[in-house]
């Protein structure tokens, strides 16, 4: 199995108050490669913990992340850096691209940070460059970009490392209804050239372009639907009809 999450649970205790939060109670689910798993819930339902643990930027409190037999949660501190660079990409709802390199170099960052030869370099951007319509962006600095340009430019960046797992937290929530599409769509493509993608998102239009969507409740995976021949469309009124569901339920 590609990723294996096993009865991951969180609690947060603050420093100065003996008050506990139970953010993930028990959350276990499998993926295969090469799916696109969109997670959605209600807001403080535990979707950002969990995509923090699976980024190994948090420790579960109980419960392991095993990807490509490899037990993620339980990596020292001093590999983890390197391991997120090799193996993991990020794409944030706000960029994060650094205001002062070029486009090119901003895509560049982890491969520099890795030591890549900077012909890899070169070779890798020019083959992704066309596929996410950015190569006439290389040149410029963040500022000069839209919204839209700027999620394609942090989307090139995480996939230059040919990552194994793509984690991407509301990629879309910065965007408008225009650019959202366009990078929904470019998401199926990139997944669909055999890209694992896992997403959270509040946007049950977002959720509906991926493969499959698990719904987290109480801490826990509360239902999970499956895409299958659906339109993203037809799957949208799912994916609603189950939120609706969750939060009718309180
Ligand atoms: N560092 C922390 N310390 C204490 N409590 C935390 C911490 N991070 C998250 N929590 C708590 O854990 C719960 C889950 O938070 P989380 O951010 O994972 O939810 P979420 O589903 O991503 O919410 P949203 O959709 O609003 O972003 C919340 O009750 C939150 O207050």
């Amino acid at each position: 199995m590609f990723l294996q999450v096993n009865h991951l649970e969180k609690v947060f205790q603050t420093r100065f108050s003996k008050e506990k939060t139970t953010a993930l109670s028990d959350v276990s689910f499998t993926a295969e490669e090469g799916e696109y798993i969109a997670i959605m819930g209600e807001s403080g339902s535990g979707k950002t913990t969990l995509l923090n643990i699976l980024a190994t930027l948090e420790k579960p409190s109980n419960g392991d992340v095993i990807l490509e037999n490899k037990k993620i949660s339980a990596i020292k501190e001093a590999q983890l850096a390197e391991f997120r660079r090799d193996h993991l990409g990020f794409v944030f709802q706000d960029f994060n691209l650094l205001d002062t390199l070029s486009i090119r170099d901003n895509i560049f960052l982890p491969l520099v940070l890795a030591r890549h030869p900077y012909i890899e370099m070169v070779e890798r951007l020019e083959a992704l460059a066309p596929k996410l319509s950015i190569s006439d962006l290389l040149d410029k600095q963040p500022f000069e970009l839209s919204g839209g340009q700027k999620q394609r430019v942090a989307i090139a960046r995480a996939l230059i490392t040919h990552p194994k797992l793509i984690l991407a937290d509301e990629p879309t929530a910065a965007l408008d209804s225009k650019n959202s599409d366009a990078l929904l769509e470019l998401f199926e493509h990139i997944n669909a050239d055999g890209q694992t993608v896992l997403m959270v998102t509040h946007s049950s239009l977002a959720a509906s372009h991926a493969g499959r969507v698990l719904f987290i409740k109480d801490g826990k995976i509360f239902h999970q639907l499956y895409r299958g021949s659906k339109t993203p469309r037809e799957f949208n009124l799912d994916i609603m009809s189950t939120m609706t569901t969750i939060l009718g339920g309180k």
